[in-house]
């Protein structure tokens, strides 16, 4: 465990004279750099009219210094902290981003924390120091250096008080002992040996990053997007990253740890997000959402698909062509039959519905209009039986009578159909638990089903695809009429200048009216991540899952379409699932995908959660399971985590007592408040009334000072001190209670305190 120390190594005058300076001559060069993007795009945006292919340039070159300009921007603080010195050649500074001298030789000024470059700075230590002699943090405050840590890593030059396992020991207590703001920071500067070969690791692969609470995954999950992104910009950038995490609030926490990434082709998103056109936040029983999660709702959405396509008990009878025509419930079961039998997604088996049915009713027509009297062969022609299935495709009513036997559907029309219609539930073998009334939103456990149903449905795009023919045909015709009218008014400019003429190039020497079309045509300019949020077919370059736990095998189904290539990291602990239909084991997740060519990595540091607290967690760990361990605290905090039983009725007053005392304890640092789902909306109010500036509800602004949320909620985040309400409750509300409070006690940075109404549950017995 690590102490604070009294000081570093201690650094002299002349030291933090000479690297005020360097940084100075670092954000010169910054200011320059900015300088010049700032002044080419202004440049840029004056510019105005152009061809649409010049305006997409002109769009993309925009982009491109908006972009840096930004990034620019984002690393403003913090921009150098750290220097490498080696036994030979000159220090390296490391920085949040690269930077080069102006110069000819463009010399290295920065080396960007992601570059191999700057490895050393996590890995080196003095067993093993890669040829470095000392590592510098540097502190600073805007662009004022305030102080320096160094570590000699020589064993014999040591002073021996420094930790093996631990990399810059008094940076990172002093990260990790900050007041929390409700965003998280990045770690750029205190990255640790066992999360640095997280983040490296090569693209290819699933990658499964298993860690108790506080170990850092999901830091190690961004910076890893960060890393891939750097090193593989050209091929991510065009296929895009997909970050998925447990929810909205928790995505805000994360959204401002890397600004480099929101510059790039990162999608940041939640299940709910994940069906393009729906926005599936909704909450629903967990029982429900368990069972729309687990493989065996697959058997009954193609039931529910296969109810859709209909015949009637008898016969319909449709008006064509003046005469009553019978559409007997023989020709539409073979027509159904024959597209079943083709085994295309129902909107395209369609066709073949159609097509077998207007086969049959041409029989039908033949049979009544082309019988020979005298017993002899069918009268009419082959052309004559083609003309009339031609008739019968362009009838109206024959179409609208096909259509409702095997309508064209969409994923939410058939998932919405199901879930609010009991008989169709049953049909489909689903229980009735799933009923819900049809205005219902749509939940994040029905973003999966809606995916799996846009598979089994498909897509007719015979249509779509006839319409942008005949489009791009009108378009060549218009262009056609263009050149003309060029050509035209070129003859009548050059009409008297004999030879000449044919030295001169037309507008049809260069180019065709198909190429025109071309050349105007708008090209996409919007990021990998805005195209992959709008479709739903996007295949994205690497996806990474935080609180990968959670995910349901439908959720995993989704995923895993979206991710052919399977390169993904995987971030989450088995022993805080609280999902139902979540995981326990990673091998049920990805063994069915990527059979034994998947990897885990374990971190086992706890960098939020001090001992005192870590201590009180174990207890509940183990009752979740006696075979897990929880990982190891870096550092106490001093304060001794406390219960408190108060009566029922005294619940609320107590409750506002004690969140005034914390709130002011931690000053400017952030309280979390966990309650059970029963007691949230009435303690929530309670609350907000007596502590006004308490966040509460179902997106809670995680900025201010004091936090009222559900565990659920409080997945994933953190505060520097956190006061959970009535635990039993919290481990009787679901089958996953005890995970559920494991969650719930390790979210504080600094101190724990419980109030009670009851007994204190056994698992927390170390507090009474
Ligand atoms: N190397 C590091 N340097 C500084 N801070 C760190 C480091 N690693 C982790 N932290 C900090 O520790 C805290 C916990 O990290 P994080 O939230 O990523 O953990 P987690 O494993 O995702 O936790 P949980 O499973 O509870 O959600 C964060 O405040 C994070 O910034």
């Amino acid at each position: 465990m690590i102490a604070r120390k009294g000081a570093t190594l201690s650094s002299s005058n002349a030291d933090i004279d000479s690297e005020q300076a360097y940084l100075t001559t670092l954000y010169q060069r910054l200011d320059q750099l900015r300088d010049q993007a700032d002044s080419r795009l202004r440049a840029i945006l004056l510019e105005a009219g152009g061809t649409p292919q010049g305006r997409t340039q002109r769009e993309a070159t925009r982009g491109h210094y908006a972009e840096q300009l930004a990034q620019f921007n984002s690393v403003e603080n913090g921009l150098c902290f750290g220097r490498l010195d080696f036994s030979a050649g000159r220090p390296r500074y490391i920085g949040r981003l690269g930077l080069f001298a102006e110069d000819r030789d463009q010399d290295p000024l920065l080396v960007d924390w992601r570059a191999p470059a700057a490895r050393p700075f996590y890995l080196a230590t003095a067993v093993s120091p890669e040829g470095v002699t000392r590592r510098r943090h540097l502190r600073t405050r805007g662009r004022v250096l305030t102080g320096i840590d160094d570590e000699v890593l020589d064993i014999e030059a040591g002073d021996g008080s420094g930790r093996e396992d631990v990399t810059g020991e008094a940076a990172l207590l002093s990260a990790l002992t900050a007041k929390r703001t409700g965003r998280m920071r990045d770690i750029v500067e205190t990255i640790q040996a066992e999360q640095d070969e997280v983040i490296r690791s090569g693209l290819p692969g699933v990658l499964v990053v298993q860690g108790g609470p506080g170990t850092g995954k999901t830091a190690v999950a961004l910076h890893r997007a960060a890393y891939l992104l750097y090193t593989y910009r050209e091929q991510l950038t065009r296929t895009g990253v997909l970050i998925l995490g447990p929810n909205t609030t928790f995505l805000r926490y994360i959204s401002q740890v890397l600004p480099s990434l929101a510059e790039t082709g990162v999608l940041l998103a939640t299940l709910g997000d994940m069906f393009p056109g729906v926005r599936a936040h909704a909450a629903e029983p967990p029982a429900v959402a368990a069972v729309k999660g687990g493989l065996g709702i697959l058997d009954a959405l193609e039931n529910a698909v296969a109810d859709r396509q209909t015949v009637p008990d008898d016969f319909v009878e449709v008006d064509h062509d003046g005469y009553p025509l019978r559409i007997e419930r023989e020709v539409l079961l073979a027509a159904r039959t024959a597209a079943r039998r083709s085994e295309r997604p129902h909107n395209v088996a369609r066709q073949v519905f159609v097509t077998e049915a207007i086969h049959q009713l041409s029989l039908q027509i033949a049979e009544r209009i082309g019988a020979d009297p005298l017993g002899g062969e069918n009268l009419l022609s082959e052309a004559d039986l083609a003309e009339t299935r031609r008739e019968l495709r362009e009838d109206i009513d024959v179409q609208q009578a096909l259509f409702d036997f095997w309508p064209v559907l969409t994923p939410r029309q058939v998932l919405r159909d199901l879930l609010s219609d009991a008989g169709r539930l049953e049909s489909a073998g689903l229980p009735a638990t799933l009923l819900r009334e049809r205005g219902h939103g749509w939940t994040p456990a029905d973003v999966p089903l809606l995916d799996e149903l846009a598979e089994l449905l498909g897509v007719d795009d015979t249509l779509k695809v006839r319409e942008q023919q005949r489009q791009r045909k009108a378009a060549i015709e218009y262009a056609e009429g263009v050149l003309e009218i060029v050509e035209g008014s070129r003859s009548l400019d050059f009409e008297d200048e004999g030879a000449e003429k044919d030295e001169i190039l037309s507008a049809l020497d260069v180019v065709d009216a198909g190429a025109f079309v071309e050349r105007h045509e708008v090209i996409d300019t919007r990021t990998a991540a805005e195209r992959a949020a709008a479709d739903r077919s996007w295949v994205f370059g690497h996806v990474i899952v935080d609180e990968a736990q959670e995910l349901s095998p439908m959720a995993w189904r989704l995923l895993m379409r979206r991710c052919p290539s399977r390169s993904m990291t995987a971030v989450g602990d088995v022993a805080q699932t609280s999902e139902l239909a979540g995981t326990t084991t990673w091998e049920q997740v990805f063994e069915p995908y990527v059979a034994q060519r998947w990897r885990i990595v374990e971190l086992s540091v706890n960098y939020r959660t001090p001992s005192e607290v870590m201590a009180v967690a174990a207890d509940v760990l183990a009752a979740v399971d006696p075979a897990l361990r929880p990982p190891r605290s870096v550092r106490s905090a001093g304060v001794t985590p406390w219960a408190r039983r108060v009566p029922p009725a005294a619940l609320v007053e107590e409750l506002v007592a004690v969140v005034r005392k914390e709130a002011s304890l931690i000053e400017e640092g952030r309280l979390g408040v966990l309650v059970p789902e029963s007691l949230e909306s009435s303690l929530g109010a309670e609350l907000v009334a007596a502590v006004p500036g308490a966040a509460v509800g179902e997106q809670p602004d995680l900025l201010n000072h004091v936090v009222l949320m559900t565990v659920r909620q409080a997945k994933g985040l953190e505060f520097d001190s956190v006061l959970v309400v009535a635990p039993d409750e919290i481990i009787t509300e679901s089958p996953r209670g005890l995970s559920d409070l494991y969650v719930a006690v390790t979210r504080a940075t600094r101190s724990l305190g419980v109030l009670h109404t009851t007994d204190l549950p056994k698992v927390l017995s170390s507090l009474a």
